[in-house]
């Protein structure tokens, strides 16, 4: 909903937006070029000023002065500048054509009150963009804490991000002024400017001298806004003064103030208004809002982009027959979009049995759909079982869902070697039958993508249904890049761990592309690496971020696994296809409290990762699990430089392959009493390495918390413990 307000009248207003906002910044170079033509400041008096004034023009009938301190007098239809000091006559005062056409323009399009309706419609549009924009951001960036933090993905997306960070506040202000100007304009809210009363009569006795008049005397220039002379030859006409705070009246014989209005409330406010929005006499604001508005067809572009970007990462179904008409529904939850191509080969079997098939993500469950009969759920896990993006909001729109008369059928996607395999589908599945949805078929899974565990399904699917549903999917290759072998170091062949440092030269696309590449990493993302001739990626945790120039990845060789073969027999120059994968779920916060890291083997890279990146020198301590010392110590002398740089602050190592060796749960049990007082100073848990290594952790960390009245679980809950294990 969010996204959706951010984009639609973002790309329909785009346009007139950023016209205003390219009119304005011409405008803002106003105040900003008067600042540096600026008068000094005189301190002298209004009455000196003007008695300056008319010694040197006798005819002047009003003196005005601009919110830069610009003093101009006019005669008839003639304009004289005046030296605000001396108030001697500078010569003609021109008003800058560019500027009146720019102002005109950019009030209302040289079309009156259309245009000016226009104008407030783009003010309004803007700030619906800044506050959905902001909202966006802190949804991405995940809370103000980290809204100032690098932003992440593609080079449009992080420029949109970067520029939209300097410029909204700008944006936001020149909106809400301008809006209110609008506004302001046609009466809606009031300027406090409510007309002039009848002026009032003087005494009629004799004019005295300007310079003598004591009104006139006590109003500094500084505060003048205008001076309005009395018609010379009648007694009974005064001078209109308007300061900064108000209206009066002076007698030109006595030189009293009459009548003196002080501003309404109203106006003060309209005036500071028109000041924030126009930064006149306020060079700098002016100069912010200028670059600010310079920012808008740049977001404009980058936005443009993001979005189409994200319309093409979404797969389309062609012939979808739309959520009302629909009678059968199939929902999909992704985050790598395998699960969507799944979705289509099943929505073109259906459709050619004569099905009427809408397809969407989970996320955008409707409340009903009226002729649904099938409600088909294709779910993948992420991370410790939790939803993947495109159904994060599922169970929650689950409280108002409706079936109707449809069944439903949930299809789990996963992989058996995380440990919460398909939880996230059972969870579904769950919730749909508490929420009584009757069941077409009991929850089924498919691990890693299986065509041949899709077409069983497809087959169950059929018989279900009472026709036959062939399922033929041939896997969606993923979109990769080629990432050249720098070096590698091998490490635990003595040992039987045989494993190996790889590091990737990081592919960087030319010119424009660069704009679509969402090669952007950090430690703890994935690289999703393809065999030769393998539709299915295999995953790698990365030591390195995308600014050191090099991917790094440790893996382990498995007995007869194929990713791992090919990888071990790479040698420097050699190419893989690759592609990375941000993994939000195993990120350290942002928060100073104490990081305790456990890894063993190849799983110590992307903690090494966040140690390299601890510049703050937050107290992070890690116990490392390996075989041998003088064999499969990975990282070893990188971690004691990093120890004496205060990056670590304690190394616990662990090797079972050595006189009296243990594992690194043995060691943690050695530490309890430490580590639950970290845990008292609010420590953090995260944990990568094999499956068995994890339960290991699991079990130990369980017995050194039961004493507080906690466990893992409970960490796990509040955000406080994080693994990832294979
Ligand atoms: C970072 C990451 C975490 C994952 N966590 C789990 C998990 O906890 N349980 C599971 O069964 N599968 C897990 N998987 C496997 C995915 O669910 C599986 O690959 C799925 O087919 C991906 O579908 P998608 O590409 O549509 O998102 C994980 C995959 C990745 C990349």
């Amino acid at each position: 909903m969010l996204r959706r307000f951010h984009s639609l009248p973002g790309l329909v207003a785009a346009l007139i937006v950023s016209f205003m906002a390219l009119t304005g910044a011409v405008l803002s170079l106003k105040p900003i070029l008067e600042r540096t033509a600026a008068p000094a400041t005189p301190s002298s008096s209004v009455a000196d000023l003007a008695s300056a004034v008319l010694a040197a023009l006798p005819d002047t009938e009003s003196l005005v002065r601009s919110a830069s301190g610009s003093i101009t007098a006019y005669s008839g239809s003639s304009a004289t500048l005046i030296d605000p000091t001396t108030g001697a006559a500078l010569g003609p005062a021109a008003q800058s054509p560019l500027f009146t056409f720019f102002t005109e323009l950019h009030r209302s399009l040289f079309l009156g009150d259309g245009g000016r309706i226009a104008a407030g419609v783009a003010a309004g549009a803007m700030i619906v963009l800044a506050i959905s924009g902001i909202l966006l951001l802190l949804k991405r960036m995940g809370g103000w804490r980290q809204l100032l933090t690098n932003p992440r993905g593609t080079l449009s997306q992080r420029l949109h991000v970067e520029l939209a960070r300097l410029a909204v506040a700008g944006l936001l202000l020149s909106a809400l002024t301008g809006l209110y100007m609008t506004l302001a304009t046609f009466g809606v809210l009031s300027d406090g400017v409510d007309g002039f009363g009848f002026p009032a009569s003087g005494s009629g006795g004799t004019p005295a001298p300007v310079a003598s008049l004591a009104a006139l005397q006590q109003v500094p220039v500084r505060d003048l806004r205008a001076l309005v002379l009395p018609m010379p030859g009648d007694p009974a006409d005064v001078f209109t003064l308007t300061t900064n705070t108000g209206l009066g009246y002076v007698d030109p014989a006595t030189g009293a103030l009459i009548d003196f209005t002080p501003n309404a409330p109203a106006q003060t406010v309209y005036e500071a208004i028109y000041t924030l929005h126009t930064g006149q006499g306020v060079w700098w604001l002016a100069a912010l809002l200028g670059a600010s508005s310079l920012a808008v067809p740049a977001l404009m572009l980058t936005g443009t982009v993001v979005w189409l970007v994200r319309r093409r990462s979404l797969p389309r179904f062609a012939g979808d027959a739309g959520w009302r008409k629909a009678d059968t529904v199939i929902l999909v939850g992704s985050e790598g979009n395998t699960t969507w191509s799944f979705a289509a080969t099943l929505q073109s079997a259906l459709r050619e049995n004569g099905h009427a098939v809408h397809v969407a993500p989970m996320n955008s469950l409707r409340p009903s759909y009226p002729r649904a009969r099938h409600v088909l759920v294709l779910a993948a896990t992420y991370g410790n079982g939790s939803a993947p993006a495109s159904a994060r909001q599922f169970l929650a729109r689950l409280e108002r869902f409706d079936a109707g008369s449809a069944d439903v059928a949930v299809l789990g996607f996963g992989d058996r070697k995380f440990r919460n395999f398909c939880a996230y589908a059972e969870r579904v599945a769950a919730a749909l039958q508490a929420a009584g949805v009757p069941s077409l078929l009991p929850i089924s899974t498919i691990d890693r993508q299986s065509a041949q565990a899709f077409a069983q399904w497809g087959r169950q699917l059929g018989t279900a249904l009472g026709e036959p549903v062939g399922l033929t999917h041939a896997p969606a290759l993923p979109r990769t890049a080629s990432y050249q072998l720098v070096s590698r170091e091998d490490f635990g062949v003595e040992v039987q761990a045989p494993t190996v440092m790889l590091r990737f030269a990081v592919p960087r696309p030319n010119g424009w592309r660069r704009l679509f590449d969402a090669g952007s990493f950090r430690a703890g993302d994935l690289a999703g690496i393809l065999p030769p001739g393998d539709p299915i990626p295999r995953y790698y945790s990365i030591a390195s971020r995308r600014s050191d120039g090099l991917l790094e990845i440790c893996v382990r060789q498995q007995p007869g696994g194929v990713c791992s073969d090919y990888l071990f027999g790479l040698k420097p120059g050699d190419s893989v296809q690759a592609f990375v994968r941000a993994n939000p779920d195993f990120q350290p916060d942002r928060s100073r409290r104490p990081l305790v890291l456990i890894g063993a083997g190849a799983g110590v890279a992307p903690l090494v990762g966040f140690v390299r990146a601890n510049s703050r020198k937050r107290p992070i301590h890690l116990y490392f699990g390996g075989r041998d010392p003088d064999s499969d110590f990975l990282y070893g002398t990188e971690l004691h430089h990093q120890l004496r740089a205060g990056r670590l602050s304690s190394l616990v190592t662990s090797f079972s392959r050595v006189l009296g060796g243990r594992y690194v749960q043995h060691r943690l049990t050695d530490d309890a009493a430490d580590l639950r007082r970290l845990v008292e100073d609010g420590a953090r848990f995260m944990v990568c390495g094999s499956l068995a290594m994890g339960e290991g952790v699991r079990t130990a960390l369980n017995a050194i918390l039961a004493p507080m009245g906690l466990d893992v679980e409970k960490l796990q809950a509040s955000g406080r413990y994080a693994e990832d294990v294979y």
